[in-house]
């Protein structure tokens, strides 16, 4: 049972018992399925080691959705085991516009994932060119995660003091990834 068809049996106003009994079902339902969503993207999570994240710039909803997938991901896992990609699909539906080039951007520092906004429907090779980055960065992952661990303490070593040479280490500076729109 679908929420709107409880909702259609309440304006026709008759037999409010099975309206009840219509409404709980359909709410049981849709727990079910949030529960099931949830108990499969743990999963998924689980086994994953890159994600891309996508959302309509065209839908609020679908972008707050995004945003509560990353915040989960960062629950799970660990920052260094996995690599992700926030998508701001739809980007040719600019009249019907509801998230800004800069609300993705911001996301994406905040939870540290490189950003695309693309149009599926319009262009292809931009899809196909923000998943080349994605993997290309989820490989250079898994080749560090296999280097020895002093091998490890090395590269650290290095970035920090380059780092410091560069003045780049301060807390509040926050890594930026690449982003465009292609
Ligand atoms: N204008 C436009 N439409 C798109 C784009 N990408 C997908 N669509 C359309 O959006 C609709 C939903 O696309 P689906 O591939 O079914 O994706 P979905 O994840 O089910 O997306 P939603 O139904 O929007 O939640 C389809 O009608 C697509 O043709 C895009 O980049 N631009």
């Amino acid at each position: 049972m679908k929420l709107h068809e409880a909702s259609q049996t309440t304006a026709r106003g008759k037999d409010k018992e099975r309206l009840k009994g219509l409404t709980s079902y359909a709410k049981k339902a849709c727990e079910l399925a949030v529960r099931k969503k949830n108990g499969c993207l743990y999963e998924h999570i689980r086994w994953g080691e890159a994600f891309v994240v996508v959302y309509s710039v065209s839908d609020r909803h679908s972008f707050h959705e995004a945003q509560e997938l990353l915040g989960q991901l960062a629950k799970l896992k660990l920052p260094s085991y996995y690599t992700s990609l926030l998508l701001g699909n739809k980007r040719d539906l600019d009249h019907s516009r509801q998230i800004c080039v800069d609300d993705g951007q911001e996301l994406s520092l905040q939870f540290g994932c490189q950003f695309y906004e693309v149009s599926a429907a319009e262009n292809f090779a931009g899809v196909s060119l923000a998943f080349q980055s994605l993997l290309r960065e989820a490989r250079s992952v898994q080749l560090l995660k296999a280097l020895p661990i002093r091998r490890k303490l090395g590269v650290n070593s290095v970035s920090k003091v380059l780092g410091n040479i560069f003045g780049k280490n301060s807390k509040g500076d926050r890594k930026k990834r690449p982003s465009l729109s292609i």
